[in-house]
Protein backbone atom coordinates (compact mmCIF):
# COMPACT_ATOMS: atom_id res chain seq x y z
CA UNK A 1 0.00 0.00 0.00
CA UNK A 2 1.29 3.08 -0.84
CA UNK A 3 1.62 6.27 1.26
CA UNK A 4 2.68 9.41 -0.32
CA UNK A 5 5.08 12.19 0.96
CA UNK A 6 1.87 14.50 1.01
CA UNK A 7 -0.19 11.45 2.96
CA UNK A 8 2.82 11.42 5.67
CA UNK A 9 2.67 15.37 5.50
CA UNK A 10 -0.91 15.10 6.52
CA UNK A 11 -0.15 13.56 9.62
CA UNK A 12 1.98 16.35 11.50
CA UNK A 13 0.52 17.48 14.54
CA UNK A 14 -1.79 14.73 14.30
CA UNK A 15 -2.96 12.18 16.66
CA UNK A 16 -1.98 8.55 15.96
CA UNK A 17 -4.08 5.96 17.79
CA UNK A 18 -3.03 2.21 19.03
CA UNK A 19 -5.40 -0.36 18.97
CA UNK A 20 -4.11 -3.78 20.67
CA UNK A 21 -5.28 -6.09 22.71
CA UNK A 22 -3.07 -8.39 24.79
CA UNK A 23 -2.66 -12.32 24.71
CA UNK A 24 -5.39 -13.77 26.51
CA UNK A 25 -7.26 -10.33 26.92
CA UNK A 26 -11.27 -10.28 26.44
CA UNK A 27 -10.73 -7.77 23.28
CA UNK A 28 -8.03 -9.63 21.65
CA UNK A 29 -10.02 -9.25 18.09
CA UNK A 30 -9.41 -8.66 15.15
CA UNK A 31 -12.89 -7.32 14.42
CA UNK A 32 -13.15 -5.45 17.76
CA UNK A 33 -10.11 -3.74 16.99
CA UNK A 34 -11.02 -2.64 13.88
CA UNK A 35 -14.32 -1.40 15.67
CA UNK A 36 -12.30 0.71 17.93
CA UNK A 37 -9.76 1.62 15.10
CA UNK A 38 -12.93 3.37 13.33
CA UNK A 39 -14.52 4.97 16.79
CA UNK A 40 -10.70 6.29 16.97
CA UNK A 41 -11.05 7.80 13.50
CA UNK A 42 -14.18 9.56 14.44
CA UNK A 43 -12.57 10.85 17.48
CA UNK A 44 -10.31 12.19 15.15
CA UNK A 45 -7.38 9.83 14.81
CA UNK A 46 -5.01 10.90 11.56
CA UNK A 47 -3.62 7.13 11.66
CA UNK A 48 -4.23 3.68 13.14
CA UNK A 49 -1.12 1.78 14.26
CA UNK A 50 -2.33 -2.11 15.34
CA UNK A 51 -0.71 -5.30 15.71
CA UNK A 52 -1.05 -9.00 13.49
CA UNK A 53 -1.81 -9.35 10.14
CA UNK A 54 -5.93 -9.91 10.81
CA UNK A 55 -5.71 -6.49 12.41
CA UNK A 56 -4.25 -4.94 9.77
CA UNK A 57 -6.36 -6.57 7.34
CA UNK A 58 -9.41 -5.81 9.24
CA UNK A 59 -8.25 -2.23 10.05
CA UNK A 60 -7.64 -1.78 6.64
CA UNK A 61 -11.30 -2.08 5.92
CA UNK A 62 -12.97 -0.45 8.75
CA UNK A 63 -10.69 3.03 8.11
CA UNK A 64 -9.89 5.42 5.50
CA UNK A 65 -6.48 6.77 7.26
CA UNK A 66 -2.71 5.46 7.17
CA UNK A 67 -2.54 2.17 8.99
CA UNK A 68 0.62 1.56 10.64
CA UNK A 69 1.08 -2.53 10.97
CA UNK A 70 3.05 -4.43 13.50
CA UNK A 71 3.67 -7.97 14.29
CA UNK A 72 4.50 -8.62 18.07
CA UNK A 73 6.17 -11.84 18.39
CA UNK A 74 7.29 -12.88 22.27
CA UNK A 75 7.68 -10.20 24.68
CA UNK A 76 11.20 -9.83 25.65
CA UNK A 77 14.31 -8.32 23.55
CA UNK A 78 13.32 -8.06 19.73
CA UNK A 79 9.96 -9.09 19.60
CA UNK A 80 7.98 -5.59 17.84
CA UNK A 81 8.15 -7.18 14.29
CA UNK A 82 11.63 -8.94 14.89
CA UNK A 83 12.72 -9.67 11.38
CA UNK A 84 12.03 -9.15 7.68
CA UNK A 85 9.91 -12.16 7.50
CA UNK A 86 7.70 -10.49 10.09
CA UNK A 87 7.76 -7.22 8.28
CA UNK A 88 6.94 -8.07 4.91
CA UNK A 89 3.86 -10.18 6.18
CA UNK A 90 2.61 -7.24 7.67
CA UNK A 91 3.12 -5.22 4.84
CA UNK A 92 1.35 -7.36 2.60
CA UNK A 93 -1.03 -7.22 4.72
CA UNK A 94 -2.04 -4.25 3.55
CA UNK A 95 -0.16 -1.81 6.17
CA UNK A 96 1.27 1.39 4.98
CA UNK A 97 3.70 1.51 7.29
CA UNK A 98 5.50 -1.38 8.60
CA UNK A 99 6.66 -0.37 12.76
CA UNK A 100 9.59 -2.47 13.40
CA UNK A 101 11.94 -2.81 16.10
CA UNK A 102 14.51 0.00 16.06
CA UNK A 103 17.33 -0.63 18.65
CA UNK A 104 20.74 -1.64 18.03
CA UNK A 105 20.07 -5.19 19.52
CA UNK A 106 20.91 -8.28 17.37
CA UNK A 107 18.03 -9.47 15.68
CA UNK A 108 16.24 -13.12 15.65
CA UNK A 109 17.09 -13.11 11.83
CA UNK A 110 20.75 -12.27 11.52
CA UNK A 111 19.96 -8.45 9.20
CA UNK A 112 20.91 -5.79 10.49
CA UNK A 113 18.31 -2.74 10.80
CA UNK A 114 19.40 -1.26 7.70
CA UNK A 115 19.09 -4.48 5.37
CA UNK A 116 15.87 -5.07 7.32
CA UNK A 117 14.58 -1.38 5.64
CA UNK A 118 16.44 -2.29 2.39
CA UNK A 119 14.17 -5.30 2.74
CA UNK A 120 11.11 -3.86 3.42
CA UNK A 121 11.90 -1.00 0.89
CA UNK A 122 12.86 -3.61 -1.99
CA UNK A 123 9.78 -6.15 -1.59
CA UNK A 124 6.83 -3.39 -0.71
CA UNK A 125 5.65 -0.14 -1.26
CA UNK A 126 5.53 0.47 2.79
CA UNK A 127 7.53 2.95 5.04
CA UNK A 128 9.32 1.66 7.95
CA UNK A 129 8.72 3.52 11.30
CA UNK A 130 11.52 2.25 13.71
CA UNK A 131 10.28 2.00 17.22
CA UNK A 132 13.51 3.23 18.75
CA UNK A 133 14.42 3.10 23.19
CA UNK A 134 17.44 5.56 22.60
CA UNK A 135 18.99 8.81 20.48
CA UNK A 136 21.52 6.55 19.72
CA UNK A 137 18.65 4.48 18.27
CA UNK A 138 17.25 7.11 16.21
CA UNK A 139 20.40 8.28 15.39
CA UNK A 140 21.08 4.74 13.73
CA UNK A 141 17.76 4.33 12.63
CA UNK A 142 17.99 7.34 10.70
CA UNK A 143 21.23 6.03 9.15
CA UNK A 144 19.75 2.70 8.28
CA UNK A 145 17.41 4.29 6.24
CA UNK A 146 14.36 4.39 8.33
CA UNK A 147 11.47 6.58 7.16
CA UNK A 148 9.75 7.38 10.29
CA UNK A 149 11.02 7.21 14.12
CA UNK A 150 9.16 6.40 17.18
CA UNK A 151 10.01 6.53 21.13
CA UNK A 152 7.95 3.68 21.14
CA UNK A 153 10.82 1.43 23.32
CA UNK A 154 12.08 4.60 25.61
CA UNK A 155 11.69 2.59 28.95
CA UNK A 156 11.63 -0.97 27.76
CA UNK A 157 15.28 -1.33 26.55
CA UNK A 158 17.36 -0.64 29.58
CA UNK A 159 18.91 2.28 28.16
CA UNK A 160 16.31 4.73 29.27
CA UNK A 161 14.24 5.29 32.62
CA UNK A 162 10.90 4.00 32.40
CA UNK A 163 9.32 7.50 33.14
CA UNK A 164 5.85 7.65 34.58
CA UNK A 165 4.64 9.59 31.05
CA UNK A 166 6.08 10.16 27.79
CA UNK A 167 9.81 10.33 27.66
CA UNK A 168 9.72 14.27 26.84
CA UNK A 169 13.39 14.46 26.97
CA UNK A 170 14.36 11.90 24.80
CA UNK A 171 11.67 13.41 22.06
CA UNK A 172 13.35 16.84 22.77
CA UNK A 173 17.12 15.60 22.35
CA UNK A 174 15.81 13.62 18.71
CA UNK A 175 13.96 16.99 17.64
CA UNK A 176 16.97 18.97 18.38
CA UNK A 177 19.48 16.69 16.37
CA UNK A 178 17.25 17.48 13.57
CA UNK A 179 17.68 14.63 11.39
CA UNK A 180 15.07 15.30 8.74
CA UNK A 181 12.92 11.68 9.41
CA UNK A 182 9.63 12.61 10.92
CA UNK A 183 9.87 11.70 15.02
CA UNK A 184 6.83 10.12 16.22
CA UNK A 185 6.36 10.39 20.52
CA UNK A 186 4.84 6.86 21.50
CA UNK A 187 4.96 5.09 24.64
CA UNK A 188 3.15 6.45 27.79
CA UNK A 189 1.31 9.32 26.38
CA UNK A 190 -1.84 9.45 29.22
CA UNK A 191 -3.16 12.82 28.88
CA UNK A 192 -4.30 14.64 26.21
CA UNK A 193 -2.07 17.34 28.05
CA UNK A 194 0.83 15.25 27.74
CA UNK A 195 -0.14 14.31 23.69
CA UNK A 196 0.56 18.18 23.69
CA UNK A 197 4.09 18.93 24.98
CA UNK A 198 5.08 15.96 22.91
CA UNK A 199 4.27 18.12 19.87
CA UNK A 200 5.64 20.67 21.50
CA UNK A 201 9.09 19.12 22.35
CA UNK A 202 9.31 18.72 18.76
CA UNK A 203 7.39 15.33 17.80
CA UNK A 204 6.04 15.40 14.51
CA UNK A 205 3.06 13.40 15.61
CA UNK A 206 2.11 11.69 18.36
CA UNK A 207 0.46 7.94 19.14
CA UNK A 208 -1.41 7.24 21.94
CA UNK A 209 -2.50 4.03 22.48
CA UNK A 210 -3.25 2.69 26.35
CA UNK A 211 -4.88 5.62 27.65
CA UNK A 212 -7.34 5.61 24.97
CA UNK A 213 -8.16 1.82 23.99
CA UNK A 214 -6.91 -0.12 26.70
CA UNK A 215 -9.64 -0.02 29.21
CA UNK A 216 -8.47 -2.70 31.29
CA UNK A 217 -5.49 -0.46 32.25
CA UNK A 218 -7.93 2.89 32.68
CA UNK A 219 -10.50 1.35 34.79
CA UNK A 220 -7.51 0.26 36.87
CA UNK A 221 -6.40 3.71 37.02
CA UNK A 222 -9.84 4.61 38.43
CA UNK A 223 -9.81 1.80 40.88
CA UNK A 224 -7.02 2.63 42.31
CA UNK A 225 -7.54 6.09 42.76
CA UNK A 226 -10.56 4.82 45.22
CA UNK A 227 -8.61 2.76 47.19
C1 LIG B 1 6.63 -1.30 24.48
C2 LIG B 1 5.54 -1.86 23.61
O1 LIG B 1 5.40 -3.06 23.52
N1 LIG B 1 4.76 -0.97 22.97
C3 LIG B 1 3.69 -1.40 22.11
C4 LIG B 1 3.96 -1.03 20.74
O2 LIG B 1 3.24 -1.16 19.82
C5 LIG B 1 2.30 -1.15 22.63
O3 LIG B 1 2.09 -2.13 23.64
C6 LIG B 1 1.96 0.23 23.21
O4 LIG B 1 0.64 0.19 23.65
C7 LIG B 1 2.10 1.36 22.21
O5 LIG B 1 3.45 1.61 21.97
C8 LIG B 1 1.47 2.68 22.65
O6 LIG B 1 1.97 3.07 23.89
P1 LIG B 1 0.99 3.39 25.12
O7 LIG B 1 0.06 2.24 25.22
O8 LIG B 1 1.90 3.52 26.32
O9 LIG B 1 0.25 4.69 24.78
Amino acid sequence: MILTPEDLEALRGHLIVSCQAYPGEPMRDPRTMAQIAAAAVTGGAAAIRVQGLADVQFTRSAVEVPVIGLWKDGHDGVFITPTLRHALAVANAGAHVVAIDGTRRQRPDGLTLAQTVAGIHAESHALVMADCGSFDDAAAAVEAGADLIGTTLSGYTGERPKTDGPDLELVEQIAAAGFGVPLIAEGRLHTPAQARQSLDAGAFAVVVGTAITHPATITGWFAEALK
